[in-house]
């Protein structure tokens, strides 16, 4: 099949190099003419395990193609994903601008009857928009159709998620353009889930909500064990052997961050305000996250007195590890509190400094390897459970700096082996080798 994807995002690359994988010719557009130029040439613009590979391979046996020019791209195209961004406006709703435009590129553009497959996360009532706005922007009289394809990829892990997910959810008015786009997706054998448009962009918003207040839960639980003395390694551990629970999404930490989480539980909020519902859940799951990006902070207070002119080593920059996605990423309110309290910052990441560079405090310094951020430093922040960060800090004997840790990278055991003071979330601080 000859399919054009609008929007080279994760999400948009990561679909058309998958679609390529498995057979259809694909022509990526963007707008962004260095990014283009770069994918041509097989440069990724993210860093996504295993997507150079597959990217290379497909542009070498010429089924992916990428372009800047709307009318070269979606030239003859019968299927056209829609992938551009849907960020946040100020009231925090979604803002559909790129939508909107995308949308009028195609209406300009097509010279033939198509289906158009909504990728991005859009509010309820999108797709029909979308559909609404083609038509009244055509200058001939074609036949488009529109189906609402949510994505459940996640950064870091976005290839196996497509080739192994649990569902594919294809929204649609009848049942026509759902089974060829069933049928564009069969070579990978993950299960597709039909029902309408409607249902298809709530069950996104849904699911992402679901899972941040999963991890709210688990957080308001583990600060509730530092006041009575439990370990939420364990409390999360022993809920999650329950199936009804599930063991997913129950690990504690500095919060939830990333492009997705945050903007959607706040849009989802937003959306329901529209229609006089007040989603009470979300409200507070979207508090409580913002609350736990302050714990290491004062945890740090409460041991150092104050932080003005401290030495802080701030490892771990991206909102999750295997990507350098710095969106959202609980680094930046916690990097500009650190700064309001005077202390000096050296941070480091294994992939995430070019992009923290453009997002983060100016006043921050970096570092070229963990040795050098750790040097010195009189306390370090852990942020992102980086293999490179866990190795580093697991076999170098340091005394210091005291290390405050926001992912529990360590179980309580090898926390005790050490060798150094260690906080970590919902469970008592290790003073080197010894309870606290
Ligand atoms: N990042 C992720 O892991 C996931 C994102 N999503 C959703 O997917 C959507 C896309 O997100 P990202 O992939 O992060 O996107 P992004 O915001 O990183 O990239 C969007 C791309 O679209 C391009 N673009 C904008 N307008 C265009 C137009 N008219 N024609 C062609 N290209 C255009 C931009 O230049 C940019 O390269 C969002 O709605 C997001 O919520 C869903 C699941 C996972
Ligand atoms: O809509 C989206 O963009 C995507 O959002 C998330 O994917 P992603 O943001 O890539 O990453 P996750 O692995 O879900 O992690 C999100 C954040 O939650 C945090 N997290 C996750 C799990 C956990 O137990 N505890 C926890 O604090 C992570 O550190 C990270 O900051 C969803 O998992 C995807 O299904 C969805 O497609």
């Amino acid at each position: 099949m000859d399919i054009a994807v609008l929007g080279t995002g994760y999400v948009g690359l990561v679909t058309s190099v998958c679609l390529s994988e498995i057979g259809h010719e694909v022509t990526c557009i963007d707008v962004d003419k260095e990014k283009v130029k770069k994918m041509a040439l097989g440069i990724s613009p993210i860093y996504e395990p295993g997507l150079v590979e597959l990217m290379t391979s497909n542009i070498n046996n010429g089924r992916l193609h990428f372009t800047v020019n709307h009318k070269e791209g979606l030239a003859n195209k019968k299927i056209i994903y829609i992938a551009v961004g849907t960020p946040q406006k100020k009231d925090r709703s979604a803002d559909l601008r790129f939508i909107v435009q995308a949308a009028k590129d195609i209406a300009h553009n097509i010279k033939n009857d198509v289906i158009i497959v909504t990728k991005s996360t859009v509010p309820v009532g999108t797709n029909m928009y979308i559909k609404e706005l083609i038509l009244e922007n055509l200058t001939t009289d074609l036949k488009v159709e529109i189906v609402s394809n949510p994505e459940f990829l996640r950064e870091g892990s976005a290839i196996k998620d497509t080739f192994y997910g649990d569902q594919i959810v294809i929204g649609s008015e009848n049942d026509g353009p759902a089974s060829i786009l069933e049928k564009i997706y069969k070579p990978f054998g993950v299960p597709v889930f039909k029902t309408d448009i409607y249902s298809a962009e709530m069950i996104k918003y849904a699911s992402n909500a679901f899972l941040a207040s999963k991890i709210s839960f688990i957080n308001e639980m583990a600060n509730m064990c530092e006041k009575i003395g439990a370990n939420i390694d364990d409390v999360a551990k022993g809920m999650g052997q329950d199936r009804r629970i599930g063991s997913h999404f129950l690990r504690a930490g500095i919060g939830y961050g990333g492009s997705c989480f945050p903007k959607d539980t706040q849009a989802l909020v937003k959306m329901a305000e529209n229609v006089q519902c007040d989603l009470g859940i979300i409200r507070s799951t979207i508090e409580i996250n913002e609350l736990q990006h302050t714990v290491l902070l004062k945890k740090a207070k409460e041991r150092f007195g104050n932080l003005v002119g401290k030495r802080l080593a701030l490892l771990g920059l991206t909102y999750k590890p295997n990507t350098d996605d710095i969106r959202g990423a609980p680094s930046i309110p916690i990097s500009e509190q650190l700064i309001k309290e005077g202390a000096n910052i050296i941070a480091y990441d294994p992939v995430g400094m070019e992009k923290a560079r453009a997002i983060l405090p100016k006043e921050i310094q970096y570092a070229g390897s963990l040795e050098e951020a750790l040097l010195n430093a009189d306390l370090a922040f852990i942020l992102t459970e980086w293999d490179e960060i866990i190795e580093y800090v697991e076999n170098k004997l340091m005394e210091e700096p005291v290390i405050f840790d926001g992912r529990n990278c360590f179980s309580l055991e090898d926390a005790k082996k050490l060798n150094v003071e260690y906080h970590s979330i919902g469970r008592p601080a290790v003073l080197k080798g010894k309870d606290a």
